[in-house]
């Protein structure tokens, strides 16, 4: 009874917090150029075809000013062709970048354009007023479809515009003779639920737009040391290379791996290996440049591909590493683990362009691979850079035992 007073009254606060927290999530993304990007690409296509259509439908808006008046329809027929090319603007604009500043323009004012024309067809046929109210609903509601690829802030801004600018038409020398109190009633009862559609929709495509971006994230992120994974640090490193090449600069590549990792699993487990595996990514983390692709590239293997540096520089930030790596055991807590020295042995190779044959991302694997294999073999914790014998010496070891190489291990 006195736990749940206690913690009765904290229930709501907490829900309140987290409450604002979303809501402040979903409004920081919303300006974020990413989100921005995502929606623009997403609704680009749907805005274009929902505005070609509406482009049709003005123009078959000319049957329905038949219907209503046969004698004048024919005067209406000028404004029906410009609101439907007017219409037409705005999904070109809109096909061709959703964010720029023709395509927000024809989004404020194609709208307000087509209502003025709106306006001025009302007034040129019989019992046009009449039918004038269902007119601007019809189009009110319409609207929202055509905002979607659009900025929320954007969206209600024209919704707000298309609203009050039949109130204030006489103002501009246009006048529907609308009944303002009737307009007044139909338009308060319309404006919260289209504005409240609208902010709905926006916080849906945000949660579908988040859920992605998680997917996305794990998909591209090793989840016990949270690096890059071998997926994205070979999707990364090829763009990364190409533009190396596109520069005519030299990127090197550090591989990287934990020695005597097997004689850790076996003597304190497994999970005191997976510690050992994240006290190393967390040392590479920190000795990296934020320009660098760190991944763990398989179990106990990490990468470090370092752009516009040269092969002696990379041998030496390898040595870093390596030094950092022993200097600091590894330590864990309430364990009867002693502090554990780790070492790491590392291959280092350079995808020289000067040399006429730009590395692949596969290559620069295989060399620096060939590098680490070395390094084990001249008795760990070291470093070695790739030396084009290398590769004469694994094709050599090769035929002897019958193997293949060990290219891309
Ligand atoms: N705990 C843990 N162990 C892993 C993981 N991935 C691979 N391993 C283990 O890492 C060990 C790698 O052993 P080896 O390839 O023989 O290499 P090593 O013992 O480090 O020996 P050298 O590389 O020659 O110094 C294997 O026992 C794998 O089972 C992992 O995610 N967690």
């Amino acid at each position: 009874m006195s736990r749940q007073g206690k913690h009765g009254p904290e229930r709501p606060q907490d829900n309140h917090t987290e409450l604002w927290q979303l809501w402040r999530e979903f409004a920081i993304t919303l300006r974020t150029p990413d989100y921005r990007l995502a929606k623009a690409q997403d609704f680009g296509v749907f805005t274009t075809g929902a505005l070609l259509i509406t482009a049709v439908f003005v123009l078959l808006n000319i049957a329905w000013d038949y219907a209503i008046d046969p004698v004048n329809a024919h005067q209406a027929i000028g404004h029906r062709l410009f609101q439907s090319a007017a219409v037409l603007v705005w999904a070109i604009a809109t096909w061709c970048h959703v964010h720029s500043w023709p395509a927000r323009l024809a989004t404020i004012l194609v709208p307000l354009m087509v209502q003025v024309s709106f306006i001025e067809v009302l007034s040129l046929l019989d019992n046009g007023n009449a039918f004038g109210i269902g007119g601007f609903l019809y189009f009110f509601i319409f609207v929202p479809f055509l905002l979607l690829a659009q900025s929320l802030r954007l969206s209600l801004l024209v919704l707000a515009l298309i609203t009050v600018f039949p109130l204030f038409a006489p103002t501009f020398g246009v006048s529907a003779d609308l009944d303002r109190e009737i307009y007044l009633a139909y338009m308060l009862i319309s404006f919260p639920p289209v504005v409240a559609l609208r902010i709905f929709f926006e916080y849906l495509y945000w949660g579908l737009y988040r859920y992605r971006r998680q997917i996305e994230h794990h998909a591209n992120t090793d989840g016990m040391t949270r690096l890059l994974n071998r997926r994205r640090f070979l999707l990364e490193g090829t763009k990364l290379l190409a533009d190396a090449r596109h520069r005519n600069q030299t990127a090197s590549l550090v591989f990287i791996d934990i020695d005597h990792f097997k004689t850790i699993n076996d003597t304190y487990g497994h999970h005191i290996g997976d510690i050992a595996i994240d006290h190393l990514a967390e040392i590479m983390r920190q000795c990296a440049r934020s320009g660098d692709l760190v991944a763990r590239y398989g179990g106990e293997e990490f990468m470090v591909l370092l752009p516009s540096t040269e092969l002696g520089l990379a041998k030496e930030v390898a040595q870093r590493l390596r030094r950092t790596v022993a200097s600091t055991p590894l330590n864990v807590p309430e364990t009867d683990v002693p502090d554990l020295e780790l070492t790491i042995s590392a291959g280092v190779a350079s995808n020289n362009p000067q040399d006429g044959k730009p590395h692949d991302i596969d290559v620069l694997i295989h060399n620096a691979d060939l590098a680490v294999y070395a390094a084990k073999r001249g008795g760990r914790n070291r470093v070695v850079r790739f030396e084009r014998d290398m590769n004469t010496q694994d094709q050599h070891d090769s035929r002897a035992d019958g193997t293949p190489s060990s290219a891309g291990n």
